[in-house]
């Protein structure tokens, strides 16, 4: 998807794109990091939306209400991308992702818990902490049809030890709504995408927004799917594209079978990140 700075043409194109891969039969759809408004500090206070306490009126969030009618019309499970959120207690800004089941209904929600810092000198400072609080919690999401996701949202996805907690734990695929730029688009994006897909042996899919050079932020784009073997199923260029994945469980079982770390692993030597404790 490309992100104009107009809101309510923003969750209207939403809404045709997620329809759109309903009919193909896709059964969960994923959105890009802030994906009804441009990127940047500068735009989180304008944009931001009031989620609690939950659920929130129409005034308060028309996206969370436009992503469970879209959800519901689908009849999909929809990973809301993310937008900004204003807690209206702390008055804190957070980058806030919302999960939606095919009922419509909020499942989750995943708030940014690393936040994207950081200055490489001549190519690229960002300081989300100017504006951001991070979250303080990892999510885990069940669909009951499929299992379980991991959600985090784009520089969260550098943090090994998140991807290998919801792992696992048992997710079948980890969902990372990301905005990676020019500078770090092209050295990590797919490489962090196979990596956590590696670590773990499981699906990863990660959707970012269109590249558009008339925005403030440019976008690497290039969405994609990996599989447990870290192997791309399908990936985007930088234009708006919408990517399929058939994912099975079949695929990861056999995955961890043949290459077997998921049962080698040492933890006399160091600990088990997500506390589970043992081989499995
Ligand atoms: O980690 C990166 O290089 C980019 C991260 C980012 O764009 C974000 O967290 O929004």
């Amino acid at each position: 998807m490309g992100d104009s700075a107009d809101k309510a043409v923003n969750l209207a194109h939403a809404r045709t794109k997620v329809l759109e891969a309903a009919k193909a039969g896709a059964s969960l759809i994923i959105l890009p990091e802030c994906f009804n408004s441009p990127y940047g500090t500068q735009y989180f206070p304008k944009y931001a939306e009031t989620l609690l306490p939950s659920p929130p009126t129409k005034e308060q969030s028309p996206t969370y209400h436009a992503l469970s009618a879209i959800a519901a019309d689908a009849k999909a499970y929809i990973v809301g991308g993310s937008i900004p959120e204003l807690e209206p207690t702390t008055k804190k800004y957070y980058n806030t992702s919302l999960v939606f089941s095919p009922t419509g209904a909020l499942i989750g929600t995943h708030r940014k818990t690393h936040l994207f810092d950081i200055d490489i000198p001549g190519k690229i400072r960002f300081k989300e902490s100017e504006v951001l609080s991070p979250g303080e919690q990892l999510t885990i999401i069940d669909l009951p049809e499929y299992g379980r996701i991991g959600l985090a949202i784009c520089y969260d996805i550098r943090f090994p030890e998140s991807a290998m907690i919801a792992a696992r734990k048992g997710a079948f695929l980890l969902v990372y709504p990301g905005a990676f730029n020019l500078t770090t688009g092209p050295l990590h994006w797919s490489l962090l995408g196979r990596a956590r897909a590696v670590d773990n042996q499981v699906y990863v899919a990660l959707c970012s927004p269109a590249r558009d050079m008339n925005a403030t932020y440019h976008a690497w784009g290039h969405s994609l799917v990996a599989n447990p073997s870290a192997e791309i199923l399908d990936e985007a260029a930088e234009e708006e594209t919408i990517v399929y994945a058939d994912l099975n469980d079949e695929t990861i079982e056999n995955t961890r079978k043949g290459i077997p770390i998921y049962s080698q692993r040492r933890f006399d030597l160091y600990p088990d990140v997500s506390g589970e404790g043992s081989h499995s």
